[in-house]
């Protein structure tokens, strides 16, 4: 086919002048390979828009309700300069590789977890490295992990919107996002700046889990708004997008974090539960 007569110069062009040109260029991929002994069907990052708000709690309380109900399940702790999910299940062992890739750990509820703790000589080290060194990391808990056969690989993401979540939304085939944030006043600004990252790049969003919602009083079991009145249900419907759990302080949580997680039960995000489970 002869070059569009109208292609000369940029400012020539318009959508219908480069249709069917044969200059014109698709988006490129950079979606990087799995590993060859991996098959996962559903890949879920979970984010936020600052530190702190509960990603991994809600990272973690998702994979435990899978698990629970008989979902293969893995978690990939993305956040490597301050990685929480080892500590969570009690994890301190080395990760094992050979010649095919990386084996995650393995928790007592049977959910896979990858985390640069588990490849740390110590995990006390900090991890001091440049961005991309960073980003090259989580794309190799992609390609080099030996995930095998998973219904569900969470992503639990460091927080913001840096490097690694824009690694991860163009290195992975991630089909949705579940957005953790909490009941203060700059949340508005904040859930909107990592919703909108999300539909920049095209990853649908899921939902919205409210952590630290409110606080129940241990003697006459009041509501206790701890940070303030909750904005997150008209937050949601500005968006366009649903509110998928509004989760209390509860001193349990804190206490399961610390190790034992793996029995830790989360009763207050069984409609994120289900939007997992609902796709396809
Ligand atoms: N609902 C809750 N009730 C009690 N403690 C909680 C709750 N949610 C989170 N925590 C505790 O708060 C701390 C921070 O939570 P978490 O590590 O999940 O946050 P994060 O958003 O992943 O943090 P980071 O910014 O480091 O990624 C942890 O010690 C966790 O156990």
């Amino acid at each position: 086919m002869a070059e569009n007569s109208t292609c000369s110069s940029a400012s020539s062009c318009s959508k219908s002048s480069c249709e069917g040109c044969p200059s014109k260029q698709n988006p490129q991929s950079f979606l990087v390979d799995m590993n060859a002994f991996s098959d996962i069907k559903h890949v879920i990052g979970v984010v936020s828009g600052k530190g702190g708000v509960g990603k991994s709690m809600v990272t973690a309380s998702l994979a435990n309700q899978l698990a629970s109900r008989g979902y293969r399940v893995g978690i990939m702790d993305a956040d490597i300069t301050g990685p929480s999910i080892p500590k969570m299940y009690g994890l301190h062992q080395r990760a094992v590789a050979d010649d095919q890739g990386i084996y995650p750990a393995i928790t007592d509820n049977d959910i896979k977890v990858i985390s640069i703790n588990l490849l740390m000589p110590n995990e006390e080290s900090p991890v001091i490295w440049r961005g991309p060194v960073i980003a090259g990391m989580v794309k190799q808990f992609w390609s080099d992990v030996i995930w095998g056969e998973l219904d569900y690989l969470l992503v639990d993401m460091p927080p913001g919107t840096g490097d690694v979540p824009l690694t991860v939304f163009q290195s992975l085939p991630v089909e949705g996002i579940v957005i953790v944030s909490s009941p203060q006043d700059l949340v508005r600004m904040i859930v909107k700046k990592a919703y909108n990252m999300a539909v920049t790049m095209n990853i649908p969003v899921l939902g919205i889990v409210e952590n630290y919602s409110y606080l129940s009083c241990p003697d006459c079991g009041k509501k206790i708004s701890v940070f303030g009145e909750s904005h997150i249900d008209e937050i949601a419907k500005e968006l366009g997008t649903q509110v998928l759990g509004k989760m209390p302080i509860d001193p349990e949580f804190a206490r399961m974090a610390d190790g034992s997680f793996a029995q830790a039960v989360n009763p207050y995000i069984d409609d994120a539960v289900m939007a997992l489970r609902r796709l396809k």
